[in-house]
């Protein structure tokens, strides 16, 4: 019994160690960026209207996870297949939420504004109004704008811009004012409009009571970050809608901490978002998308298997002048190689800079028999050399024994008539040539030849030494050009 267990814990233990070495930086990176990208959706799916649609996609992720995982391929074939299909869906179905989250990008404050004192001020008036409407039973509706625009959202209404007064609010909801049916709109300190119509929510399962005011209420706190107020003219209660969720208060001084939560964090200062942040809320939301993005990573990203592919690849020889030896006959120039990973190192592995590459200048190469391994060629992170086709390369070589040579000119054509040709004088004078003795001897190098017939004076001109077939080489840094004076001399006439 005891085996077998040590056997289990040995297994985990190499699993565990196989996985630190191949996790790299970017791995890591990548699951903090999808974290984050989770992080985001489950908090907008916290608050948004379809996330009870989400379930049959949720359903969808996890059998399709699990089909990947257990190497069930025809369900995974056909969840990819559907792809398309399940993309438009989402779409469809979370259409006024993507756009809620657009609408949140472009009013991203990347520098927090410090809460304004009229804010307080008023939450307070707000709060002695409302509570009063709520004594009288006059019925209102009364939205605060948070981040996002509302302007898609909201219909008709009256244009005010004046100051929030506890008597103005009064008279916008007194029921014998024209103005009195829909909402007022109000933004910090001001009321923006009033007899404004709200978009009416359809989730009406989340209204216990209430008619088309506190539908309207709900409706609106579905599309945007709004703060909605609703008296109720029968009831004479509060209610506040935020965040797709509408509740009532149980005492009408509660309104005002929700007022001013709500400013605060409208107005968020970093000493709040990070104490948001480390909310218990937040830090599961925090912890699930982390463990999500890491299951995800798991079932799609970690390189689990091990494939092998091959390639054909050119191989170069470098450093051959620096040797005393040349190649015989032609070199190889291509091997078939067979490297081994994981399906994503391939993924980002471009095989056309792949390289066999021999210094022929290094002493290991006595031989000539190079062998190809890891060494020589440029392998990409997460790659490893498996085989190459042929696994050695035979070269023969050749000696080369320097020997000093005189410089021969050789002449061709005719002088012109007025002409004599009387010498053609090289410099330097002697070169020093790289002879394979076993299959060659030199006495002279020629240059190429001076022809006599473009000459019209003593002249000089650079002509290149002619070493010809393989037995012959000059050393490095010797150049190949010989500077040759022509000697002539003019007849009298
Ligand atoms: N879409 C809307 N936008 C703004 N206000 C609306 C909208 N629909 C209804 N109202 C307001 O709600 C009033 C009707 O309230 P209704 O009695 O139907 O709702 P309720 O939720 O039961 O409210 P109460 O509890 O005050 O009776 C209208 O007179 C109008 O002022």
């Amino acid at each position: 019994m005891i085996e077998p267990a040590f056997i289990v814990l040995q297994n985990i233990q190499d699993t565990f160690y196989t996985f630190l070495q191949n996790i790299r930086i970017v791995d890591l990176l990548d699951i903090i960026i999808i974290s984050s990208f989770l992080y985001i959706v489950l908090n907008w799916l916290r608050q948004s209207a379809s996330r009870r649609n989400l379930f049959s996609f949720l359903v969808i992720l996890i059998v399709y996870v699990i089909a990947r995982l257990t190497g069930m391929y025809l369900t995974e074939l056909l969840i990819e297949g559907l792809f398309v299909i399940i993309l438009i869906g989402i779409i469809v179905v979370f259409q006024s939420d993507m756009r809620r989250i657009i609408d949140r990008i472009s009013n991203w404050r990347f520098f927090d504004i410090s809460q304004p004192d009229s804010t307080d001020i008023s939450s307070s008036i707000i709060t002695e109004a409302v509570a009063k409407m709520a004594d009288q039973r006059t019925g209102a509706l009364i939205v605060l704008k948070g981040r996002e625009d509302w302007d898609r959202h909201v219909h008709g209404g009256i244009e005010l811009d004046g100051k929030i007064t506890i008597p103005l609010l009064h008279s916008i909801f007194n029921t014998s004012a024209p103005g009195h049916d829909g909402a007022v709109l109000s933004d910090g300190q001001r009321i923006l409009k009033f007899g404004v119509h709200l978009p009416l929510s359809t989730n009406l399962y989340k209204l216990s009571r209430g008619g088309t005011r506190h539908t309207a209420a709900l409706g609106l706190s579905e599309k945007c970050d709004a703060l909605v107020i609703v008296v109720s003219e029968e009831r004479g209660t509060i209610s506040i809608a935020r965040n797709g969720q509408i509740r009532q208060l149980e005492s009408h001084s509660d309104l005002k901490k929700h007022l001013d939560d709500f400013w605060a964090e409208y107005y968020q200062s970093s000493a709040t978002s990070y104490k948001q942040w480390g909310e218990r809320r937040s830090l599961k939301t925090a912890l699930a998308a982390g463990s999500l993005a890491f299951i995800l990573w798991l079932s799609f990203a970690y390189p689990s298997e091990t494939v092998y592919r091959t390639y054909a690849v050119p191989i170069e020889y470098s450093n051959l002048e620096s040797t005393p030896y040349a190649l015989q006959d032609t070199v190889p120039l291509e091997a078939r190689l067979t490297l081994s990973g994981s399906e994503q190192a391939f993924r980002t592995f471009e095989p056309s800079d792949l390289v066999i590459s021999f210094d022929l200048s290094s002493e290991e190469v006595e031989d000539l028999e190079l062998d190809i391994d890891s060494d020589n060629i440029n392998l990409p992170a997460g790659l490893q050399f498996f085989e190459a086709t042929p696994p050695a390369l035979q070269l023969k070589k050749q000696y080369f024994v320097p020997a000093e040579v005189p410089v021969k000119v050789p002449v061709s054509g005719t002088i012109a008539e007025h002409l004599q040709f009387q010498s053609a004088v090289p410099s330097p004078e002697t070169v020093t040539v790289l002879v394979d003795t076993a299959s060659a001897s030199i006495d002279s190098v020629l240059t190429e030849p001076v022809d006599l017939s473009q000459i019209e004076g003593q002249t000089v001109q650079q002509k290149a030494l002619q070493l010809e077939g393989d037995s012959f080489r000059l050393p490095e840094q010797t150049s190949p050009n010989i500077r040759v004076t022509i000697n002539v001399r003019k007849i009298p006439s």
